[in-house]
Order: structure tokens, then sequence, then C-alpha cells
């Protein structure tokens, strides 16, 4: 059973919360000092703890409880309850891995719900085996994705930075939570959204996707919402929008950031009140969708500059996915090499022979700015000019990539031809820990810890790959 700890000074928040939470079959003890809060966590391990931010504890208040409870417990999700709402402390707090932070009076289903989230997030941050592990050896390296209308295969990946991505989309997916995908461009967003969709209970019903960055103003309430005939200029026929054609399903947002102020209004109305109202219209429709979005800047940054409204920033933030970099997935280059190459043979109808060892090289000194879509361009490029059943070489790698082929030779890691997995492997390895260690100060604890890996196996790496701190 999930343990639940609330603390605020007021008895009838406790008392309230403490009952709509055992209803729901939850274990809550309360405190309405932060002193005595602090003692319980440091006996008892709570999944979520819900804390007031303006706690009247002389010795310890709302803000420095919730941070000592993370020092002291990191799993447990905490949630900060306030009356007066600020962005920037709010931001501040989740920066501080705060899990949430919200405006009181809470309901219950809002209590609920929290609560629910809170605790799928420890689970998705716990050191614990997760409860589903898409990622294991037994699972498919790759499924079909529609992708723009054709079906394109997707690859989950195998290092570990893509393992937490999939049991992160294996998580939310069958939810009904809207969802913020976060990633540079190409990193595979949209694709990330399809797949959150084809494993939902949606799958059967529509995707729709809206690029939001190619709308115009004028029109982007339009093709979200539709319009009537004789709406404005130009409008000849009525038309449906992006809302009422996903109607059951997913509507997919993609560059979120880009909406106007305006429209950022009406969507929030729209999201809330689960109606739409064609641009003029006096009818207005029930709609149920769920919406995934997408961004490729840090949409924080865009609520502190006042471009993005925090309403509805908080709205459609009922979960965040980041899609990391390619360069940050290295360990999966193999993999999305070969399905790339197969998927170039199916369309050219030709075959080729291996990839050479030098293109591999080249591909993990590359810092690939354009991600995966990038890397399926380059192997489109490098398979149409090489030569039938000949291996792909370097000869026709594009010329950005050239500076990456001569490091590569440079540390002498280019030019032999066989065993040259392990050699590449071991690059990767390398490039890597050598990444990590330098993120985190040399400090051997941290590398190890964000690499999942324990000490004794990272001295063991540093010493196969002649790395000498
Ligand atoms: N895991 C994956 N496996 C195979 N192909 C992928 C994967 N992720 C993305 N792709 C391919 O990379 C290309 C870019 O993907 P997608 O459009 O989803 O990226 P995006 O992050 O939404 O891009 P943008 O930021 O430009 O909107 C597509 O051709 C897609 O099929």
């Amino acid at each position: 059973m999930s343990t639940i700890l609330i603390v605020d000074d007021e008895i009838q928040i406790c008392t309230l919360l403490t009952k709509i939470l055992s209803k729901e079959g939850y274990e809550v003890d309360h405190s309405v000092s932060g002193t005595t809060a602090l003692k319980m966590v440091k006996e008892k391990l709570y999944d979520v703890v819900f804390c007031d931010y303006r706690l009247k504890d002389k010795e310890i208040d709302g803000s420095v409880l919730s941070l000592k409870i993370r020092e002291l417990s990191p799993p447990t999700g905490i949630v900060v309850m306030t009356g007066y709402p600020d962005v920037r402390v709010a931001i501040q707090l989740i920066k501080n891995g705060i899990y949430d932070y919200v405006v009181k009076p809470l309901n219950a289903a809002q209590v609920i719900l929290l609560t629910q989230k809170a605790l799928l997030h420890k689970a998705l941050t716990s050191k614990d085996p997760l409860p589903v592990a898409p990622a294991s050896p037994e699972a498919p390296v790759s499924t079909l994705v529609s992708h723009r209308g054709t079906l394109s295969q997707f690859v989950y990946g195998v290092g570990n930075a893509s393992k937490e991505l999939h049991v992160h989309i294996k998580l939310i997916a069958p939810t009904d939570y809207s969802v913020v995908i976060l990633g540079e461009t190409g990193t595979g967003k949209e694709s990330v959204a399809q797949l959150i969709h084809s494993q939902s209970k949606r799958k059967n019903k529509p995707f729709v996707a809206i690029d939001c960055g190619s709308l115009s103003r004028e029109l982007a309430c339009s093709e979200l919402f539709g319009h009537e005939k004789g709406a404005f200029t130009g409008a000849i026929q009525a038309k449906t929008g992006a809302f009422q054609e996903a109607h059951g399903g997913t509507l997919f947002l993609d560059e979120i950031g880009n909406l106007s102020y305006e429209v950022q209004t009406a969507l929030l109305r729209a999201i809330q009140e689960r109606v739409v109202r064609p641009v003029g219209s006096t009818r207005e429709t029930p709609v149920d969708i769920r919406i995934i979005v997408a961004s490729n800047e840090d949409l924080q940054q865009a609520v502190l500059n006042g471009r993005f409204r925090d309403d509805l920033y908080y709205r459609l933030n009922e979960f965040s996915v980041n899609v990391p970099p390619l360069r940050a997935r290295r360990d999966d280059l193999p993999l999305f090499v070969n399905a790339f190459k197969q998927m170039i043979e199916a369309e050219l109808n030709r075959e080729y022979g291996e990839v050479s060892a030098e293109v591999y090289q080249a591909f993990y000194h590359y810092g690939w700015p354009g991600n995966i879509r990038e890397l399926k361009n380059v192997m489109r490029r490098i398979c149409l000019l090489s030569t039938n059943e000949g291996p792909v070489t370097t000869a026709h790698l594009p010329e950005e990539m050239l500076p990456a082929l001569k490091e590569a030779e440079a540390t002498g890691t280019g030019g032999t031809t066989e065993e040259d997995l392990k050699n590449v492997s071991r690059q990767a390895e390398y490039k890597k820990i050598m990444d990590v260690l330098q993120q985190v100060h040399y400090n051997k604890s941290e590398a190890a810890r964000m690499m999942n890996i324990d000490r004794k196996t990272l001295y063991n790496k540093l010493h196969t790959l002649n790395i000498v701190l």
C-alpha cells in the first residue's frame, strides 16, 4: 500500500486530504508541524508528501522542509501546496527536484490525480526495478509507427538514455494525461507522440498532428477549431478543425511555443472546457481528445519570459518526456544504421554490403545537430551514391562530417577493417565515460551513479580503457 504524508498547519486541510486519500486506499499520516514531519520522514518511507509552502513553524518552514525531505528521501514524490502562487518559486522548486507545485484549495479529484501522478513519477525515477522494462533483451528492438501517413520503423535503442525514454513511454501511454515532449529538432518527438498514441486506448481513433510553427496568426484558430462558411474573407466553405478531427483520439501540437498569446488563450479554454467553437459560429461542440505537445525550445523559459501562458503550460504538462539528442545515444548508432540501411534498400530496391568501420567511426565522432533525421538523410546519401552490393564507405560522407572523420583518424581509431565493432564499442564507451566524468567534475561515484553501474565496474572500465585520472 502506498504511503502518503500531509503536512499543513491548518488541521482542517490535513483532515480533509487524509479523508480523501484514505478512501482511495492509501495509508495516510499527517502533521501540522514541520519539525515533527521531518522526524516522521526519518522514521518511515513515504511515497508521496503533500507539504504546505508557508508552514507556520518557527524552526522549519515549508520551503525548507520540502528540500530536506527531498534530500533525506530522494524517491519520495513531493507536492508543495500554496495559497499564493508564484511562477518563479514554482520553477525553482521543480528545478530542486520537487515533483509539483499546486495552488490551494484543492478539490478531491485534483488530490487523487496528483497522488497518482506523483506515484507514477516515483516509479519512473526510482532505482528499484521498474514495473515494466520494455527494453529488456526479449523486448523488440523496433516497432512500426505511422509517421506522416507512412509506416516507418521506430528503433527503441538499447543505451540507458533510450531505455529510460521507452520506460516513460510505456508508463504514460495507457493514461489519459496530457504530455509535453521536449527535445532538439529531429530527435523523434513526433514519432514518440505516435508511439504513445498507438499504445493507448485511443489507438483505433485518429492521431492528428498540427505543426503550430507553420500556422499564421490569422489561420491558427481556424486550423485548430474550424470555421463557418463566410467567417472571414476567403472562407468559401465551412472547415472542420483539428480538435474535431481528432475527436476520440489524440491531438499532437508540434512547436507549441510558436502559438500567439491570443491563440494560447483560446486553446486553454478549449482544453479546460472540452468544447470548441468554430470561428464565426455561436455553437459549441464537445470534444474528447488527449493532447500531446512538443517543443524544441525550453517552455519553462518561455513562461518566465512571458511568451507562454503559465496556466496553459501547467495544464499541458501533466507529464513531460525528454527525447535525448542522438549524440547522447551513441550506443544505439549501430541499430539506427542497420534499420535505416534496410529501409533504404527496400526504398531503392537495391542491396548494399556492410557499412564500413570508418563510417561508424565518423558517426561516433560527429555531433549530429539534426539528430535522427540527419542520420537518416546521411544514410540515404551514402547508400544512394555507393555501388550495388559494395560496402558503404566514407567516400560519400557529406562535407560537414569530414572533420569528424579526420578526428576519428587522428585518434588512431580509423583505418582498420577487422574487429571493428569491438573497436567502435570501445570508443563509444570511452567517449561516454569521459563525457560523464567531465560533467561531474571527475567525481567517480557520481559518474558511476549516472551511468547506472557500480563503482567497481567503473574502475574496471577505466583500467581497460587506459583512462588515468
Ligand atoms: N527512434 C527512431 N527510430 C527510427 N526513426 C526515427 C526515430 N525517431 C525519429 N525517427 C525518424 O527521424 C525523423 C525525424 O523524426 P520526428 O519528425 O519524429 O522528429 P521531431 O523531433 O518531431 O522533429 P522536429 O523537431 O523537426 O519536429 C523521421 O523521419 C522519423 O521517422
